[in-house]
């Protein structure tokens, strides 16, 4: 990693708030975003479409080197769109089957090593907001400011469930809560770049404050380590 380039690690567990504030940060600093989960999920997509089983660590490690996918910036106010080998996949990965088969895949060693190099190609200037599990840990680990952003399972299943629900998916509470404890137990407990705080990341626990707030304390922490913001 260049000693220039700033880079801003968010880690932590789904539906803490990672990719709402992420994007709003780089929308205010002019940053690159790096969507790291959307890689595991399109990867888990591609696995899918190609018939590959999801326990096959050899086979998807080399669709993982291989991988075609495309992030194209939409309008402002849109999302990242997401294609694999020339097909439009953004809603697709963000089905609750895409979900657990990329926290599956993502357990992997080789896989996570073979997508290594794709995630530090997104470092360029003038910054980079990495979005993730392992940004701040392994990815990026000199990055200058990390943040992990957390939140009890309860209100992070209510938050997907009314995310999910407007985005007309058909979704039931209970079951999202269990998904996102067995996800959060799959990704904390594996060998590789399990999901935990870097050492020097702020932890912030999102339970109980609202979008702005979270965002006035993730700015205040950049805004003390990031000595050349204007
Ligand atoms: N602090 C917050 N309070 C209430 N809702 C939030 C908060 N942060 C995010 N959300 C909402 O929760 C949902 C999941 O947030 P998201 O950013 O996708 O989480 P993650 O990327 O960590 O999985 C989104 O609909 C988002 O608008
Ligand atoms: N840097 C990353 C990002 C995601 N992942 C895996 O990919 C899955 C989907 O990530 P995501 O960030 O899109 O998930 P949500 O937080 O949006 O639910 C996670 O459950 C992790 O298992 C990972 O292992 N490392």
């Amino acid at each position: 990693m260049s000693e220039r380039t700033p880079v801003v690690t968010v880690d932590g567990p789904s539906g803490a708030g990672k990719g709402t504030i992420c994007h709003l940060l780089a929308q205010k600093l002019g940053f690159h975003l790096l969507d790291s989960g959307a890689i595991y999920r399109v990867l888990a997509l591609a696995s899918i479409h190609h018939d590959v089983e999801l326990d096959n660590e050899e086979a998807i490690s080399l669709l993982a080197a291989h991988l075609d996918v495309q992030f194209l910036a939409g309008n402002e106010n849109d999302n990242i769109k997401v294609v694999l080998e020339g097909e439009d996949v953004t809603r697709d990965i963000r089905t609750q089957e895409c979900s657990d088969a990329a926290s599956k895949i993502a357990a992997f060693p080789r896989v996570r090593e073979a997508l290594l190099r794709r995630q530090r190609a997104f470092e360029a200037e003038p910054g980079l907001i990495a979005d993730g599990r392992d940004m701040g840990t392994v990815v990026f680990p000199e990055a200058p400011v990390k943040i992990f952003l957390t939140a009890s399972a309860e209100e992070r299943a209510e938050r997907r469930y009314n995310q999910l629900q407007d985005k007309g998916f058909d979704v039931k509470i209970d079951r999202l809560l269990a998904e996102i404890i067995e996800r959060d137990e799959r990704d904390m407990n594996r060998l590789v770049a399990p999901l935990k705080p870097a050492d020097d990341a702020l932890v912030v626990d999102t339970t109980g404050i609202n979008i702005e707030g979270v965002l006035d304390i993730v700015i205040t922490h950049i805004e003390k380590n990031l000595s050349n913001l204007d």
